[in-house]
């Protein structure tokens, strides 16, 4: 199985480095715009597959899509990260126009590949790669959801000391500071509901620390998240090439669920060798209907950038 990986920096490079240390993809190309840097990421993670034991062949190629021909999946982690202060929306004039190309470009040689998109704003990007694609939308991911449910699991652990393993928690939504939702009455710790243990008071900060957990990171680092980031990446890989059937939040273009069409917005997803093979729809109740209502309202805001791009 081939993926192909656009944009070699920390996200992607690491997303790499995953997928070979896990076994996930027999082979990994890793591409960039900067001249021999996908190629010295490749090289760098070749030389720990002696040690670290792996036999996935990864290899970078400097703005050479035919190296990617027939991939399985494409990864697209190709654009600017934001900088302490900014938010992510703020990034659509620059990654618009990168997406498209890096997108177009990948197509001529995959034409049956699933698209797992990254790059920030996350759910517009992935309406932007639908709209550039034409492909069907069970082809299209974005990757926002199984990262901050990942960030609500280990604030979940951390505040109520429980291991993570044992914490169950779902993020829909936006992945936006103030788009994402941390389902906090689904949250659960073997089973058992948090609420049913917690105080309201201290779900609510976890919610909000969660809903923050990016811009926390980058203004710790200088520059956004890629650890969690590139793992995050590498489990959908992994959903889609094993065809493990697993509910990950994916952003996802809705056709009525939710009450919602024609927009992609994190909700609960069945992963499988199609991409997304549906769409689980929770009974929210009406505060949680109203955030994801709010949600759906400001992706409809961010994607109107798009228009200077896609007409
Ligand atoms: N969806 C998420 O959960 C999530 C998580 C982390 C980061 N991100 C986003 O992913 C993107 C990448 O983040 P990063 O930290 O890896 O940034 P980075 O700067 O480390 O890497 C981006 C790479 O893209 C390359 N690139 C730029 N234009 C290109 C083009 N036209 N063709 C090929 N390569 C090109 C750059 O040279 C660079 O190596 C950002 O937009 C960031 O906001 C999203
Ligand atoms: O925070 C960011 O800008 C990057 C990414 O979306 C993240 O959540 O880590």
């Amino acid at each position: 199985m081939k993926v192909s990986i656009i944009g070699a920096g920390n996200v992607g490079a690491t997303c790499a480095e995953v997928i070979a240390n896990r076994g996930i993809a027999s082979e990994v190309v890793l591409v960039d715009i900067v001249e021999g840097y996908a190629e010295g990421k490749a090289m760098d993670i070749m030389q720990c597959a002696a040690t670290s034991g792996f036999d996935t062949v990864v290899s970078g190629s400097t703005n050479d899509y035919s190296k990617t021909a027939n991939s399985n999946v494409v990864v697209v982690t190709s654009g600017i990260p934001r900088k302490p202060g900014m938010t992510r929306e703020e990034l659509i004039g620059t990654n618009a126009a990168i997406v498209k190309t890096v997108i177009e470009s990948a197509l001529k040689f995959s034409k049956d590949a699933i698209f797992v998109i990254v790059t920030n704003p996350l759910d517009t990007m992935a309406l932007a790669a639908l709209k550039i694609t034409g492909l069907p939308k069970n082809r299209i991911i974005g990757m926002g959801g199984a990262l901050d449910s990942s960030r609500f699991r280990y604030f979940l652990s951390q505040k109520f000391q429980k291991p993570m393993a044992d914490v169950e928690g779902l993020v829909i939504g936006g992945h936006g500071d103030t788009t994402m939702i941390p389902l906090t009455r689904f949250a659960t710790y073997k089973g058992v509901p948090f609420s049913e243990f917690a105080s309201e008071q201290d779900l609510e900060e976890v919610a909000k620390q969660t809903m923050v957990g990016g811009a926390t990171l980058t203004k710790l680092l200088g520059t956004s998240a890629w650890y969690a980031p590139g793992a995050s990446v590498s489990y959908i890989v992994d959903c889609i090439l094993n065809d493990r059937k697993k509910m990950v939040p994916c952003s996802a273009f809705l056709q009525g669920e939710y009450g919602v069409k024609d927009l992609f917005i994190g909700v609960p997803c069945i992963l499988g060798k199609n991409g997304i093979e549906s769409i689980v729809e929770f009974n929210l109740n009406d505060a949680e209907k109203a955030k994801f209502n709010a949600s759906v309202e400001a992706i409809l805001e961010t994607n109107k950038g798009l228009t200077n791009f896609l007409g």
